[in-house]
């Protein structure tokens, strides 16, 4: 298996650390002792099967869900702490994507961008509208998306929409869930390509949830799997695909894992 968290290759301090955790809900076991840790920069993925507990591992980390037990700490603070309410600046470093229900259906595309602006800052009306533009221009919306609702927009104008409010605030660290689910390939690898740019040019950190292969071969920096609730490998996707570990052998070379891996260059019988 690989271990990165315990390698020399961990240099910057990590951005986000999660140790030892358990999560049951009632006698259903979910997590048994998680540990990972993300650093400053990365595209950093959590992936595995249906269920496995990539959503709440990810709600653990924001501060949503209590572990059972272990700790979780995020930009240096326990969980415990901004769960409790006692950092509320720190809900300000980071931005967040949800899977479902991304956008206010009552609000406009524009009026949903600004929430987190007129929640958080005093900052004047017109000065908002300017930070909305913005923000839809670097997600790749057009001008003419800001006046429209939810329901007028594609599927993947709605998720470049909930991407456009995720970083509204100007976040060091963006959470992502399953940004890619329920598009089309062509919108898909839109969205890969944004978060990339988003990347590159705003600096961010992001860790995402997701098991769509091909976005994992095309942005992920370091990919956990997860299955039977531990961490069964972390790496990169070339470091994961030779992995011998059964559950993450099982899990890219499956008959999705090969096609995506084949599309992606990678030759299995290659050692490189
Ligand atoms: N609030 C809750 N109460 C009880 N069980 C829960 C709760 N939230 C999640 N679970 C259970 O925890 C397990 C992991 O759920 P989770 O949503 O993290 O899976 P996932 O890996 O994100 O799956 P998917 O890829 O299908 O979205 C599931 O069995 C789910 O039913």
């Amino acid at each position: 298996m690989i271990q990165a968290d315990s390698s020399a290759a961990v240099a910057a301090s990590p951005i986000i650390e999660v140790s030892h955790v358990s999560t049951r809900f009632g006698t259903a076991v979910v997590h048994r002792d998680v540990s990972l840790s993300v650093r400053p920069g990365e595209i950093f993925a959590i992936a595995g099967g249906s269920g496995c507990g990539k959503s709440v591992l990810m709600r653990e980390i924001i501060g949503l869900h209590r572990p059972t037990s272990g700790t979780v700490r995020l930009f240096g603070l326990d969980s415990a702490t901004y769960r409790a309410g006692r950092a509320p600046a720190l809900y300000q470093r980071f931005g967040v994507m949800f899977q479902q229900g991304a956008l206010f259906s009552s609000l406009t595309l524009e009026d949903n961008v600004a929430v987190p602006l007129r929640e958080f800052t005093s900052l004047s009306e017109r000065l908002i509208r300017d930070i909305v533009a913005v923000k839809l221009a670097a997600v790749g919306l057009p001008m003419d998306s800001g006046p429209k609702y939810p329901a007028e927009l594609s599927g993947g104008m709605r998720k470049r929409g909930a991407l456009a409010r995720a970083i509204a605030m100007d976040p060091e660290l963006l959470f992502l869930d399953e940004p890619t689910s329920g598009l089309d390939p062509m919108s898909s690898a839109g969205i890969d390509e944004l978060i990339l740019n988003l990347k590159s040019l705003l600096g961010l950190t992001v860790v995402m949830v997701t098991h769509d292969l091909d976005l994992l071969w095309r942005v992920a920096d370091r990919v956990a799997v997860i299955g039977d609730g531990r961490v069964l490998g972390i790496g990169t996707m070339a470091e994961l695909s030779r992995s011998e570990e059964p559950g993450v052998k099982q899990y890219f070379h499956g008959p999705r894992g090969r096609g995506a891996a084949a599309k992606h260059a990678w030759n299995p019988e290659s050692n490189t």
